[in-house]
């Protein structure tokens, strides 16, 4: 995949672990660009990368790159990823796509008339044990799909005193937690199941409604000591917490709850998909466990081992059994699987990666959520051609 060559558009949390992650796909990174010049700079040395490039507008007009990479604030990614694809280049634009539907819509739109390829880093869905998890269902281990449930749940957002762009609604969309972490957890079920979520039922809170902003700036994560940074009061609209009941296309159901204000829990997904036949659970902080339920044998536990998985789980498994793989390894695997289509020149749907269009989809859940907490009651997901679903029940 060495033919071709890529820029980063971010320096903060999430940007470097991309650059890591395509060296690691065999991908060439030409460059990382920030927010100012300076900012470029530093981090290309940081990651021992060329300095040609200082903004993202240079990156945008030189006709060696192939394609660019949005780990910037969801505020950016529409009009950037618009940019990128005008300028004739292949995208991949961190979640959440953009700041509503009508942006993402647009973006599929641009997306399909360019011609270039376009995804959602929906990084989850490439833990070898999800796509185990996702065979295992279309393969009928399963039985039929009764119910889905789980949560994702951190901490590093529980003090009045933690902020983040996230928090702001201007910054990070009308929707915080949901929209953070939720459609990680959204996207990677309707991965595994093949099933849309066609209606929602939302309860959700926002533990503090106001916060204490820095006064200078503020890396994703850290855990600043309030006492000895200058703050100002900010009011947030956004939520901390929240509960969401789920209705699947074909009669399955099923509940998630998402916080980013739960003490001791870092950044943990869980899931438990229950079927006629078996059930199946993992957990993103043991990741290369699958907890395989049964009702009338002993349940068992599926160790990641590519030798004894489905032959899609043990394509994207790097190492052997007991050689444990993490978050950093869903980014390399991801690229792997989008990099590879662009050298096979196969682009047509269905992509075996997160495209604008799942994208799209999380934009129009998130808003039906928002919808439904916001009225107290079901609501049914839009269509991505902008129609109702007819929810089932
Ligand atoms: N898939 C995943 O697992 C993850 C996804 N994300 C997503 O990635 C995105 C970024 O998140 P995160 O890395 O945590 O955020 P950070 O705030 O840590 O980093 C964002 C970076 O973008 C830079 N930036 C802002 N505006 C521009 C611009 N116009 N041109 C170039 N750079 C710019 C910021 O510069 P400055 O420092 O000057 O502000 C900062 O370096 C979000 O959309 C988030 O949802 C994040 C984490 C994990
Ligand atoms: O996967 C993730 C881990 O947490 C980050 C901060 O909440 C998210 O933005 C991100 O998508």
């Amino acid at each position: 995949m060495a033919e071709f060559r890529t820029v980063v558009v971010g320096t903060g949390f999430i940007g470097p672990v991309h650059v890591e992650a395509l060296r690691r796909a065999g991908v060439e990174v030409a460059g990382i660009v920030g927010s100012t010049a300076a900012k470029s700079r530093a981090a290309s040395e940081r990651l021992g990368l060329p300095t040609d490039f200082s903004s993202f507008e240079e990156a945008l007009g030189d006709p060696s790159i192939d394609c660019i990479h949005l780990t910037t604030p969801n505020r950016f990614h529409f009009d950037q990823a618009k940019a990128v694809l005008r300028a004739g280049k292949h995208v991949v634009c961190e979640k959440p796509l953009a700041m509503n539907s009508t942006e993402s819509g647009e973006l599929v739109r641009i997306a399909r008339d360019s011609g270039r390829a376009a995804a959602v880093a929906y990084n989850i869905r490439f833990y070898p044990l999800c796509h185990e998890a996702a065979a295992r269902v279309r393969n009928d281990s399963l039985g039929n799909l009764l119910h889905v449930t789980g949560s994702y749940v951190q901490d590093w957002l529980l003090k009045e005193t933690d902020f983040n762009w996230r928090v702001l609604a201007t910054d990070g969309g009308e929707l915080r937690a949901v929209a953070d972490i939720g459609t990680h957890w959204l996207d990677l079920i309707q991965f595994i199941t093949g099933r849309h979520i066609t209606s929602v039922c939302a309860d959700l809170r926002t533990v503090h409604s106001a916060r204490q902003r820095p006064t200078g700036p503020v890396q994703t994560y850290s855990a600043g000591n309030a006492a000895e940074i200058a703050t100002e009061p900010v009011q947030v609209t956004t939520e901390d917490c929240g509960a969401i009941l789920l209705r699947f296309a074909d009669g399955a159901n099923g509940c998630l709850w998402v916080s980013q204000t739960t003490a001791g829990k870092k950044n943990c997904l869980r899931y438990e998909l229950a079927g006629s036949k078996q059930s199946l659970a993992w957990n993103s902080e043991s990741p290369n466990l699958l907890e395989i339920g049964n009702r009338d044998q002993p349940n068992a536990c599926l160790v990641r081992d590519p030798a004894q998985m489905d032959p899609s789980a043990a394509e994207i498994s790097g190492y052997p059994g007991g050689h444990n793989e993490g978050f950093p390894d869903t980014f390399k695997q991801l690229f792997r699987c989008f990099y590879g289509s662009l050298a096979s020149g196969e682009l047509s749907e269905p992509a075996p990666y997160p495209t604008f269009l799942d994208g799209h989809r999380e934009i129009l859940l998130c808003e039906a959520i928002l919808k439904s907490h916001r009225e107290q009651r079901w609501v049914d997901v839009a269509g991505d051609d902008g129609s109702e679903q007819v929810g089932v029940g």
